[in-house]
């Protein structure tokens, strides 16, 4: 006899206290190039034991809870990558993610949710006043050149949103531009565009690295300094703002907005990547869980709805706001006419 739906379990508490341990487990095998030493042909642990140069026993038992997790298959006695874990985590793949882990897993950030109760007590961060959104804040490097590969399909999605006028030249402004993956992205598509990249000056060295590798050194320049602040100048196509509003309260990112209408020309769009939950704030998941990374990281920041920013959109004097989700990923553009 199986046991109604609805029984009491406790695995849900076990699953969620011991989480910490699946992304330990993810992290040993990036950190020990056990994605690389499998490959595309199937080993065993021994051979796998090998090729990183550890002992049996580790190998085996890491081995065994990938797979537990889903990242490896078994069969045999042999374990062979998912064609997910090859895609994202063979390090010669384009779409790597295993740099990622650096900034997922800095200890800025697991530190930041080391003691969310106090957090939520206290109204503000219990590390550190500003959070992610101090000035000039390392994470941002370490972000820009661990995160670029995790943005290419988004950056690519957003960027198929956008029509730009190749009769004339024109202008884009990428709003913390990091990486440079959602200006490349719209530059490369359009010919006769060139970039403007804003953002603190340790990051902006990354932008233009990139900027440079894809091959648009020459039609690229850069605004250092604060988005809130700085000359944003004016007259532009687009302007950019991938992910960037979260990290804010909702004022802050109408005045933002004001900002960003006044840098376009007439007719001109604000495209905004975002994590955008629905109206009740708990679907999806993936991008309604993404609030509580700005409240253990950041003052004020949260995800907002798209009604939300309508509002902000429309108060800043912005028209005609649309939201595109942007499938495989878990994000959505808001497009809006200046
Ligand atoms: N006040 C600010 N002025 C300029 N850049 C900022 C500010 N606050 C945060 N940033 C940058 O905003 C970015 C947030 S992460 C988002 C990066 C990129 N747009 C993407 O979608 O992947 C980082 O590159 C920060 O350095």
């Amino acid at each position: 006899m199986s046991a109604p739906d609805n029984a009491p379990s406790p695995q849900l508490f076990f699953e969620t206290i011991n989480a910490f341990q699946k992304s330990a487990a993810l992290k040993a095998a990036v950190d020990l190039n056990l994605f690389a030493a499998i490959g595309d042909a199937p080993a065993t642990a021994t051979e796998i034991a090998e090729r990183c140069q550890c002992p049996l026993r580790g190998i085996r038992i890491l081995a065994d809870n990938l797979t537990i997790l889903g990242f490896l298959t078994k069969a045999d006695g042999h374990y062979s990558l998912t064609p997910s874990s090859a895609v994202f985590l063979l390090p010669q793949s384009p779409a790597y993610m295993g740099g990622a882990v650096k900034f997922l897993l800095a200890p800025g950030l697991t530190e930041a949710f080391s003691d969310l109760a106090s957090t939520i007590r206290l109204g503000r961060l219990h590390t550190t006043e500003h959070g992610t959104t101090a000035p000039d804040h390392p994470a941002w490097v370490e972000f820009a050149r661990a995160m670029g590969p995790m943005m290419v399909p988004t950056s690519q999605g957003a960027a198929a949103l956008l029509t730009l006028d190749d009769s004339r030249d024109t202008r884009v402004l990428d709003i913390s531009s990091s990486h440079g993956a959602y200006g490349i992205a719209v530059v490369l598509k359009n010919p006769r565009t060139h970039l403007v990249a804003l953002d603190w000056e340790a990051v902006l060295a990354v932008t233009e690295e990139n900027a440079r590798a894809a091959g648009i050194a020459n039609r690229f320049s850069k605004i250092v300094g604060d988005a809130f602040t700085v000359d944003l100048g004016s007259g532009y196509d687009v302007v950019l703002v991938p992910n960037f509003l979260h990290h804010f309260n909702l004022e802050d990112c109408t005045r933002f907005l004001k900002r960003v209408h006044a840098a376009l020309r007439p007719g001109g769009k604000v495209l905004i990547v975002e994590f955008v939950p629905n109206d009740d704030r708990v679907t999806p998941p993936p991008a309604a869980g993404f609030s509580l990374v700005m409240l253990g990281t950041t003052p004020e920041g949260d995800a907002y709805t798209f009604a939300e920013y309508e509002r902000m959109l429309a108060e800043a004097g912005f028209k005609e706001a649309t939201l595109h989700p942007l499938p495989p990923t878990m994000q959505s553009a808001v497009v809006a006419v200046a």
